[in-house]
């Protein structure tokens, strides 16, 4: 893979069921420091997409190179642990662990490293670990909070602590699947406002889905819309107009 692509797929096509493709043709290339918005109707093979990008998903033709690795199919087991390594997920639903502090859950981020059991008890955690969930914190304006329950903190809050735990592994690529949706207007756009900042500060490259026009045009450089798991566009957000936007949705 050159070195200025996170990630590239070369006429990339997804079927769970034979002759039945969900994606297909896809030319897509990610570069470094990239904030990526992927749009699409309900259905249209977002988050199919995502998995097979990071290969937690088989592709059924073509190719994907992700972080220096390149597959057809499914990664070997050795370069999706690489692959792993440098990517931070976020999704719609926090999945933190309600009874345990804010700083456990940002810990817990680290599970997957070697050593990394150490994690699930955060006072077995090496403080190098506890240091990296405090700057993780801070990055998101919640280092006030760190020894609160999770359950404590607002739904807004709890999703900025999901993007620490994610930041603690100092990703290359940060993925989030609709980071915004279960918050209300003004929690979204604080959401993707951290996120946004993180991309330009800590040179972290986002990939996010949205259903919210405002959060794929507002906060990323460019927009993958995809049509019947197609490319419908791909380009500059400067550039899409309404009108672009409603086809993408127009059956
Ligand atoms: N595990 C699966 N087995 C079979 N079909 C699946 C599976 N997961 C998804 N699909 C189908 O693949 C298509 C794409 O689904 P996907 O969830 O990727 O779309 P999406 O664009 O993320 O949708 P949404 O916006 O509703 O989240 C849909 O038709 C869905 O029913």
């Amino acid at each position: 893979m050159e070195q200025d692509s996170i990630i590239r797929t070369s006429g990339f096509a997804k079927s769970y069921a034979p002759g039945v493709p969900v994606l297909r043709d896809l030319d897509i290339e990610i570069r470094p420091r990239e904030r990526i918005a992927l749009i699409g109707a309900n259905g249209t093979g977002k988050s199919t997409l995502l998995k097979c990008l990071i290969g937690l998903l088989p592709g059924s033709d073509g190719t994907v190179s992700a972080l220096g690795e390149t597959f057809s199919g499914s990664p070997s087991k050795a370069q999706l642990r690489r692959i792993r390594l440098q990517i931070g997920f976020v999704f719609q639903h926090h999945g933190l662990v309600r009874q345990l502090s804010v700083l456990s859950n940002v810990t817990h981020g680290m599970l997957g490293y070697p050593g990394s059991w150490r994690a699930a008890i955060q006072v077995m955690a090496p403080a190098e670990w506890r240091i990296r969930a405090m700057e993780a914190l801070s990055a998101v304006n919640l280092e006030a909070k760190a020894l609160e329950r999770a359950d404590a903190l607002s739904g807004g809050q709890q999703q900025r602590v999901a993007i620490a735990r994610a930041l603690i592994r100092r990703p290359r690529l940060m993925i989030a699947d609709e980071p915004a949706a279960s918050l209300d207007p003004s929690a979204g756009r604080d959401v993707m406002t951290v996120f946004s900042r993180l991309a330009s500060e800590q040179g972290i490259t986002l990939l996010y889905t949205s259903h919210d026009m405002e959060h794929a045009v507002s906060y990323s450089d460019r927009i993958i819309a995809l049509k019947d798991g197609r490319v419908h566009f791909d380009q500059a957000s400067s550039s899409v107009s309404q009108s672009m936007l409603s086809e993408v949705f127009d059956g």
